[in-house]
């Protein structure tokens, strides 16, 4: 090729072979965005061998959704998410093609079609109040052994919303504080998660691929085998039901049911998802949605125990609103304007995915001006965008208020808060997200009046990050719950 480096973007000189891996360390959504200053908001990287692109304006991230989508819009897959060949058969890191839109739209359909996500909410609604009961009992519990009533409000978030996911997909509570039901997938699922989560030098110096030099792909091939077990049986037992439900049509109950009853788009394309298909596609979305949704109500929760006063007015407008004696409801979150503000302030803040997923690009293009080669890895980094001082007034302070008088939502359509992407490749769980997030927020707040214990002071709380599939608090939130009796019925 003869593209000068001028027709790149600009970038840090790199080293032989490691090329500019010290410069993205251990944090890298941190460490690009203080490369902005030096180099702008299009930066290119060698990852070891592997050509990088990192985009990190709103400006920027608008004319890569709106102009290049399609040429961007195939994934890099880890070389961890090979295992068992996860990848092909997975929504998330499938590559761009026929197969892949068609799961793509059988999952949009289930996940963001109104209609179809208006029916499941009492079963939401079902696994956030088993979740202000769980955070009650260990209050208690942790009281009678003459402690604080501290708990730990991230496992109880993520039993949740890993509740959440299981009803929606299998109509199954995977999970109970106390029972060893569903421990083993979940101890599978957390594995994996940590494997997909640690940066793998395979990754960027693919020639040490068959060496495995971490050791991550032997982890992931143990743990991802003991997941898709565990979920292949209960694909396989709901292939078992129907076939002895005959051909009476039983009524489509939940996502696996959608899934397993897909007979062809009539175009002769993908007719039938297979039972390896169905698998990997429900085990995706345990891990697309569930870490994804608890970090974010937690991040929610540890800046209003920063703020009293924001804390404050979330209490008020919920009273205000809905009233001293019943639940919030999904129905009633576009009556909530501040808290909506202040999802989208913490998620401005605090993305689960601080750099979305990956692209790759499946051809030579030109990109703002730059020469981009066909391989390229494609990188957003939300997290940037959303402290872009170009885009917001105070960046790094949270002021939900900064939404009350502007419309700007984080559909895809507003490129300075983009925490579920944009494009062909957009979260299709957002829809879902957006009311677990803002329903089990409310409904820790009304529950409960929360405090810290006296090691922890409202306003230095510790902010420090954890990077794994999601960005996470590095220390577990730790709170006081104190029973509010003012919530009787529904
Ligand atoms: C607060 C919660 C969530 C956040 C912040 C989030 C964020 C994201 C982001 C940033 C992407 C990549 C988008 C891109 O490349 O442009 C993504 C993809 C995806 N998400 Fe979510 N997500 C959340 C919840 C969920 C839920 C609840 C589900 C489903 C149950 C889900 C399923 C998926 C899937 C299947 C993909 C892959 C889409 C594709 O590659 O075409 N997510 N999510």
């Amino acid at each position: 090729q003869n593209v000068t480096t001028k027709q790149r973007p600009p970038g840090p000189k790199g080293w032989p072979v490691i090329g500019n891996m010290y410069d993205i360390g251990t944090m890298p959504h941190q460490n690009l965005y203080k490369l902005r200053l030096k180099y702008g908001p299009v930066l290119w990287l060698k990852l070891g061998s592997v050509n990088t692109m990192v985009v990190q304006s709103a400006k920027a991230a608008a004319e890569l959704f709106k102009y290049h989508d399609l040429a961007f819009c195939d994934r890099k897959v880890p070389d961890a998410l090979t295992s068992w060949s996860y990848n092909q058969g997975s929504v998330a890191f499938g590559n761009y093609g026929t197969d892949w839109q068609i799961l793509r739209k059988l999952c949009s359909a289930e996940l963001l079609v109104k209609n179809r996500v208006n029916e499941t909410a009492s079963l939401r609604r079902k696994c956030i109040d088993n979740m202000t009961l769980w955070i009650e009992e260990d209050s208690k519990a942790s009281r009678a052994r003459g402690g604080l009533g501290e708990v730990d409000i991230s496992r109880f978030l993520f039993y949740m919303a890993f509740n959440v996911v299981g009803n929606l997909m299998l109509s199954r509570d995977l999970l109970e504080p106390r029972s060893g039901e569903g421990h083993e997938f979940f101890d599978a699922m957390n594995k994996v998660m940590e494997w997909g989560g640690k940066p793998n030098v395979a990754d960027f110096l693919p020639f040490l691929k068959w060496l495995d030099p971490m050791g991550i792909k032997k982890n992931m091939d143990r743990d991802m085998g003991r997941a898709m077990k565990i979920v292949a049986k209960y694909v396989k037992e709901r292939v078992q039901q129907k076939k002895h439900s005959g051909t009476e049509k039983v009524n489509k109950k939940d996502f696996m049911d959608a899934i397993l009853e897909y007979e062809g788009d009539g175009q002769g394309r993908l007719d039938k998802i297979s039972e390896r298909n169905a698998t990997i596609i429900i085990l995706e979305m345990f891990f697309a949605g569930s870490e994804t949704t608890s970090s974010t109500v937690e991040w929610a929760m540890v800046e209003l125990l920063r703020q009293p006063d924001s804390m404050r007015k979330v209490r008020e407008e919920i009273a205000r609103v809905i009233g001293p004696d019943k639940k919030v409801e999904e129905k009633n979150i576009d009556d909530l304007p501040y808290l909506v503000a202040v999802v989208k302030e913490t998620l401005r803040l605090h993305p689960a995915t601080p750099l979305l997923l990956p692209r790759n690009a499946m051809e030579d293009s030109n990109y703002m001006g730059y020469q981009i080669p066909k391989n390229t890895q494609v990188i957003v980094n939300a997290w940037a965008i959303g402290r872009d001082p170009e885009s917001w007034d105070d960046p790094l302070s949270f002021k939900p208020e900064r939404f009350l008088s502007k419309k700007i939502e984080y559909k895809g359509q507003n490129f300075e808060l983009i925490p579920f992407g944009s494009g062909r490749r957009i979260c299709p769980g957002f829809a879902l997200a957006h009311r677990v997030v803002h329903l089990a927020l409310a409904s820790l707040i009304q529950s409960f009046d929360w405090e810290v214990s006296n090691s922890l002071t409202p306003g230095i709380m510790d902010m420090t990050e954890r990077v794994g599939v999601t960005l996470r608090k590095l220390v577990p939130l730790k709170a006081i719950p104190k029973k509010r009796n003012t919530v009787k019925k529904e």
